[in-house]
């Protein structure tokens, strides 16, 4: 049988390690970049040193600064750049894309403007692979797999087999991928605990304790839920990776850009100066717009977003966020749940 071989899309952390997978699955791998440096960069020193320092990257993981030549001939493109760039990015990937390759992507977040999921924004640009595309979501920093620590994922699509072969081409014996059915219910999870963990890195920044986390992250995780299934996605799948796995580990994490962001938000650091420290994407601080517009489309409560849209963007002090929290209207904690309904309670 021919060797299979995939490309990734993105040279960042998550990019550079899901490539660095495949490669060790045997894949013939090419990584595209749009920097040329870091192209050169992996192929010639195998290592990626902005986004993974001290870590040595497989030796047959060849990189390019060429889409073309990236994806040419390919079973597998993995496209794994930050949400705002996934259009742009699968609008010059259409004209190249082969007539039987799939298309997963690893990104967390909606289009600002269009409050698009990413799954959607691809089927949009690519409408000949609409029936190909796959979503790969759930804990999993990239620091730790490319350490090859046990880590687990879920790949969905709305087309089985799509999963299946996606499965087929990741599963190894540090990632265990499991197929999944609910591209809403994941696209949605692995977006808004980004929110959460902004929330998690500020509490602790704060001084909060361990009762105060669990609770960011209980009732985060409900209205993570609550958003989720007023959009279409499955309750259960908020109980699973790509739901709570991904909460957790995002919001208890050392490697979480978005808990770090939080903490460094906590000692009063503007936005703009958080984001320059950071150097790698945030994913959160987006989402928290989108989420809270989707909030607003759907009739859905969310007041954990509400409040840290407050901080972010209205000048609102972290405290007198957590005191209007805590003073909220009275309310039962599953009424909603119970209910089966994305009634208004919170
Ligand atoms: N880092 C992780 O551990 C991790 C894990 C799971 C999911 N994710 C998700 O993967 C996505 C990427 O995250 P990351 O951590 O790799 O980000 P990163 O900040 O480490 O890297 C982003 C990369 O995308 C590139 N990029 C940005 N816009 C581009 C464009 N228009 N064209 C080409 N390249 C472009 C940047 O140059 C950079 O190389 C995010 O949605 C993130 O939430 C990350
Ligand atoms: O480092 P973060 O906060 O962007 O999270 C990365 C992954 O989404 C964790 O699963």
């Amino acid at each position: 049988m021919a060797k299979r071989s995939a490309a990734v899309l993105g040279g960042g952390s998550w990019g550079t390690v899901l490539a660095s997978v495949l490669a060790d699955n045997g894949l013939d791998v090419t990584l595209w970049a749009r920097r040329k440096e870091l192209a050169e960069e992996i192929t010639r020193d195998h290592c990626n040193s902005r986004y993974l320092p001290d870590v040595r990257l497989p030796e047959p993981l060849r990189a390019t600064d060429s889409m073309e030549e990236a994806v040419t001939g390919k079973d597998l493109v993995l496209v794994v750049v930050p949400s705002q760039s996934m259009r742009e990015v699968a609008r010059d990937l259409a004209p190249r894309l082969g007539k039987d390759t799939l298309v997963l992507h690893a990104a967390k977040g909606f289009e600002l403007g269009s409050l698009k999921r990413m799954s959607v924004v691809l089927e949009e640009e690519l409408p000949m692979a609409a029936e190909r595309i796959a979503v790969l979501s759930g804990p999993s920093h990239a620091e730790e797999v490319i350490r090859k620590s046990p880590t687990t994922v879920v790949v969905a699509s709305n087309h089985p087999s799509v999963a299946e072969e996606a499965q087929g081409l990741l599963i190894n014996s540090y990632l265990r991928v499991y197929t999944h059915p609910d591209v809403i219910g994941a696209e949605v999870g692995g977006s808004l605990k980004n929110i959460i963990a902004l929330g998690a890195g500020l509490s602790d920044g704060l001084g909060f304790g361990d009762n105060a986390k669990a609770a960011l992250i209980t009732r985060g995780l409900a209205e993570m839920a609550r958003l989720g299934m007023a959009m279409g996605a499955k309750p259960i799948t908020f109980a699973g990776l790509s739901g709570v796995g991904d909460l957790v580990v995002t919001c208890t994490s050392r490697h979480s850009r978005n808990w770090r962001a939080g903490n460094l938000l906590s000692r009063g650091l503007g936005l703009e100066e958080v984001l320059q420290r950071m150097g790698m994407v945030v994913e959160g601080i987006k989402t928290t717009q989108a989420a809270r517009e989707l909030a607003g489309r759907y009739q859905v409560e969310m007041p954990i977003t509400q409040e840290l849209h407050a901080v972010l963007f209205e000048g609102k002090p972290p405290r007198k966020a957590v005191e209007d929290l805590m003073a909220r209207g009275k309310t039962d904690e599953m009424e909603e749940m119970l209910r089966g309904s994305s009634g208004p309670t919170a």
